[in-house]
This record gives structure tokens, sequence and C-alpha cells, in this order.
């Protein structure tokens, strides 16, 4: 079996004398240039939580792989922290990194003819980028996840980092002193790991485990545990299997897969951006997965962890009642996936849950299908004269399924933090927050700011947010983001006024706005295209190629 089909040319042929002079430089043998090549990709850098400890465990994979005679070597790409970069301008770096990521592990991967890859990655952006990458190599390969973060604790209070962000929305609110204020943002995050409750990074990560990507347990094992550091090790020794049966990640990412990815999000009440990322993911797949398949798995598919953000608990605890693996199998037995999708074990999804302990008796956490916590997913994908061609709502129903309000127009996220901390925002407004998609922002900015601080604010069942721009995991409240187009590209969120009526059903899934024809036609005529904010670098060629949101903002498909 010819397992090292790409390494063989540089490390075996005569003609590539240099190539394997250099190998031996960097303490390889004679007998190592016989082996297949692993690249090992690490998200690790130190100015991160999700990301501070990736290195460590990207030394560990490369032991799975030596145990197993292969050839692993580790190479670092980026990241970009979105709790650190959220509500700054930093943040319309953070969609754009996902497409650095995916073309650095690609560029390297190609260049170097590895054989195989394995992604050690944190943060939320992290696991889309490795997985783009995975699919458009289509070589053998396991992602690791760096695992969920502890909690913290003050006064008895359970923290996450979005304790902080609230905090922030109590502070200006006049509902917390300066002094616990401090206290929350000393103590919300303890430690290495990605952001704790069911947010975009444990989204992504408990998704990439139902799509057969990563090994069982990889998305709940925390982040500082022994189950982590053994799993890294034997990720590394999966890739023997996969190599041998030449596994690729197009025979594990079929349209069956993916609902099955996406059947697990809206059960566990996932972020928002699984929306955009999975549309990116199956494109790079060669799968068509639109936005209605979305909307179809979350109209037969009912909402059931309790999670955070709008619920109680965290990854921590699903990991404590039983993990990820726990709740696919109920989720099977309940007929809600399909169990004969391959897997990177080389096994199928059904068989590796053949042996996995079922979820704790008497838990908690994820509801049992017979008492959801809603009957349908919270993910909605909306149109009306809003969204032509689209949104995405996150409808809990715990703030109703209807809201109809008067908007309350910002062009940019920075005015919107004002006019809510300056009072301008009221109940039953509709706040409306554009020119931040993805040719607008540019970089379509995550924003948690402004839906933190109107829950912060006690508004949170009182006032709706819509916007061109993206949300946080970790938003909660009565959001509608993604519309597209976006107001950079004429699209009718950017002739709002204040005070007009917009109305948001999330049971017909329509988002309108009320303005006459006459008037529409007025405002038409007086729009003019906004120039684009950057003139140079990462934005600008961002802005210049990237798809819009009801496409999985990729951009390299033109
Ligand atoms: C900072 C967060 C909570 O990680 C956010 O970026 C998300 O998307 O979940
Ligand atoms: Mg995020």
């Amino acid at each position: 079996m010819d397992i090292n089909k790409f390494s063989r040319q540089v490390t075996q042929d005569d003609t590539q004398p240099a190539a394997q002079a250099m190998l031996h430089a960097i303490g390889l043998t004679r007998e190592d240039l016989k082996k297949p090549f692993v690249g090992i990709a690490s998200t690790g850098y130190e100015g991160n939580p999700c990301n501070m400890h990736l290195n460590d465990l990207a030394k560990l994979v490369k032991k799975g792989t030596e145990n197993e005679d292969l050839v692993g070597l580790i190479f670092n790409t980026i990241g970009v922290s979105d709790g650190i970069s959220m509500g700054t301008p930093g943040m319309r770096f953070s969609l754009p990194s996902r497409d650095v990521i995916a073309d650095s592990m690609e560029t390297v991967v190609q260049a170097m003819s590895y054989d195989g890859m394995v992604t050690v990655v944190g943060c939320d952006k992290n696991m889309p980028g490795a997985l783009m990458a995975m699919l458009r190599l289509n070589r053998p390969a396991i992602l690791v996840y760096g695992g969920t973060i502890a909690s913290g604790c003050h006064e008895g209070k359970k923290l996450d980092v979005v304790s902080a962000f609230e905090a922030w929305g109590e502070k200006v609110a006049g509902t917390m002193t300066q002094q616990t204020y401090e206290s929350v943002i000393e103590k919300a995050c303890p430690g290495a790991g990605a952001c704790g409750g069911m947010y975009t990074a444990n989204t992504m990560a408990s998704a990439i485990e139902a799509l057969g990507m990563s090994l069982p347990y990889n998305s709940s094992n925390p982040a500082i545990s022994e189950n982590k550091e053994n799993e890294s090790v034997m990720a590394g020794q999966a890739m023997r299997v996969l190599l041998e049966k030449d596994i690729k990640p197009k025979d594990i990412v079929t349209k069956k897969s993916l609902e099955n990815a996406i059947r697990l999000v809206t059960i566990m009440g996932g972020s928002t951006n699984a929306v955009l990322h999975f549309l990116a993911i199956a494109r790079a797949a060669d799968v068509s997965f639109t936005l209605e398949d979305f909307q179809r798995i979350s109209d037969e598919t009912p909402f059931l962890a309790d999670l955070k953000p709008s619920g109680k608990y965290l990854m921590e605890d699903v990991h404590r009642v039983g993990g990820i693996p726990a709740v696919l199998k109920y989720l099977l037995k309940k007929g809600l996936l399909h169990g004969d999708c391959l897997t990177v074990t080389g096994k199928t999804l059904a068989e590796n849950l053949l042996d996995v302990p079922d979820l704790l008796e008497g838990q908690h956490v994820i509801k049992p299908l017979e008492s959801p916590i809603k009957e349908t997913g919270h993910l909605r994908i909306m149109y009306g004269n809003l969204a032509e061609d689209g949104c995405v709502a996150k409808i809990t129903g715990k703030e109703g399924l209807l809201f109809k309000g008067n908007a309350k127009v910002f062009d940019s996220e920075y005015d919107a933090n004002d006019g809510i901390r300056d009072g301008k925002v009221q109940k039953g407004d509709v706040v409306v927050i554009r020119y931040e998609g993805p040719k607008g922002g540019p970089g379509m900015p995550e924003m948690l700011k402004p839906t933190a601080a109107i829950m912060g604010a006690g508004l949170g069942k009182d006032v709706a947010l819509i916007t061109d721009g993206r949300f946080s995991g970790g938003t909660h409240g009565f959001v509608v983001g993604h519309i597209t187009p976006e107001a950079q590209e004429g699209g009718l969120i950017g002739l709002v006024e204040d005070g007009d009526v917009i109305t948001i059903d999330a049971e017909k899934n329509s988002i309108t706005v009320d303005i006459d024809s006459e008037e529409l036609a007025k405002r038409k005529a007086a729009w003019v295209q906004p120039p684009l904010k950057f003139k140079r670098g990462v934005l600008y060629k961002y802005a210049h190629t990237v798809s819009s949101a009801s496409q999985g903002c990729v951009t390299d498909e033109f």
C-alpha cells in the first residue's frame, strides 16, 4: 500500500538530493525517509487561552505519529482570539483569519508534500479553517480540538467569558459595582481552553466530532485533562489507519455527515456561526448544502441542551454527564443520526458509539426528546424584503417568537455600543447595525458587546437586534444576523431609517420592514454606495474576494 505517495517523490527520488540532504539536517535518518510524512498544524500561540496549550498538544500528536512509524512534522499557523478582539477594530480580522488558516495549512502541506495532516486547533476560526484546508487537500487528516476551559467562580457563582461581557453591560446599567465587576473579570477565565459555553468553539468542535473528522470525546474532553493529552497521542497514531486505508476527508464529509453535524448543533443550541462555517466547509467538500438544509434540519429537530449562553450549563458539564459521544448515542438511538457515516477512526459513527456509556442517569444538561426546551431548532433562516438572499436568526423561544418594533439605526457597531450606553435604545426598539457585512465591515465582525449590553441592561426581552454582521456564540436575545444582501452591496438594510416598523416572525421565518413604495423609491435614488474602507492589505483583499454570508463568506470561489 502506497501510504507515502506524496512525500516519496521528495524523500526517495534520486532527482531530489537537496531535499533529502535538508531532511537529514532536521534529524531524520535514512529509515525515516522511507516513512509517510504527516504535517502537524498547530494554531498554538501564547496570547489566547484557547491556543496557549496547543503547541504542547502538538508535541503529543507527534509522539503518536512516531509510535506508529510515521514522521510527524509540526508547523504553526496563525489564530485570532475572538474574545480579545471583540468590540475592537481587530475583530474585523477574525473571519478573514479562517481563510488565512485554511490557505496557510493548504500551502504548507502541498508545498512540503506531506501525506496527511493533523490539525491542533482551539479558537472559533481555527476549526472551520482547518477543516476547509483538509477538504481542499483531501489527504488523510484528523482534527484535534484544544478543549474547553474550566469555569471560573466568584461568590459561589460560576463564571465564563460571557459573564465578563455581561458584567460590562450590568456595570453600564448601574446594577453592578466596580468592585464586583473587577472580581468577575479577574476570575472569569481560569486558564487554558476555549470559551466554556456552547459558544462558537465548542459548537464547531462538537459538530466536527459528529461529522466524523475528530476522534470520539475530542470535543468534550476539557483542555486541561489527562484525557486530552492521551487523545492527542491517539490522534497521531490514528493517522496510520487512515493512511493505510486511504480514508480521505471527502470520504467522511458527505451530505449525510453534514446533516449529523447540523443536527447536533441544533440539539445543542449552538452558535449562528456554525451556519456560516458549515456553508464554507460544504463548499470545500464539493457537497451541495445550503441555507435550506439548515432550515429543514432546524424544523425537524428539537433544542435540548440547557447550555450557556441561553441556558445554565457549560461544556465541562456535558463532559461530566457522559460527553458528546453519550449525546450522539442518545440521538442515534432515537433515530436522529445517520449511523453509517465513516469517521476518522476508520469505523462508522454507529460502530464508534457501540461501547460508549449512556448519558448519566438523572442528568439535567440534555433534556429528553419528549420534553425539549423548544420543539424545533433555535437557528432560523429568514427571508423577506430586509433579507432577500437570507439571514440567520437565533431564537430560543425565551424571548418570544415574534417581534415588531421601531428601527433604531446605527451605521457601525461602535455607534451602537455608544447608543446603548447612552440610553438611546428603548423598549420596543429593533436595533439595526449595518455596514458590518463581509465587504462593508469588512470582515463581518462578530458583535458580542451590543448584545451583551442589551442583556446586561435588562432589555433582552424588549429589544431585538438585526445586522449584516455576525454574532458571537455567546450572544443571546432576539437577534438576527448575516442579513444578505449586506448594506454595502445595496441591501435594503442600508435604506432603513429610525422609526421604520420592522417585523421579525420566527414561525413564518420572515423579516420585513414596512416602507411604502414611493418612499422606498426615493431612498433608493438617494443611496450612494460608500467606498470600501480599506485600500491595502488583508482587509482590502478580503473585501474584494469574499462571497456573501449566504454563500459562507468563502474567498476561493468567484
Ligand atoms: C468570545 C466567544 C464567546 O468565543 C465568541 O467569539 C463566540 O463566537 O463564541
Ligand atoms: Mg467567535
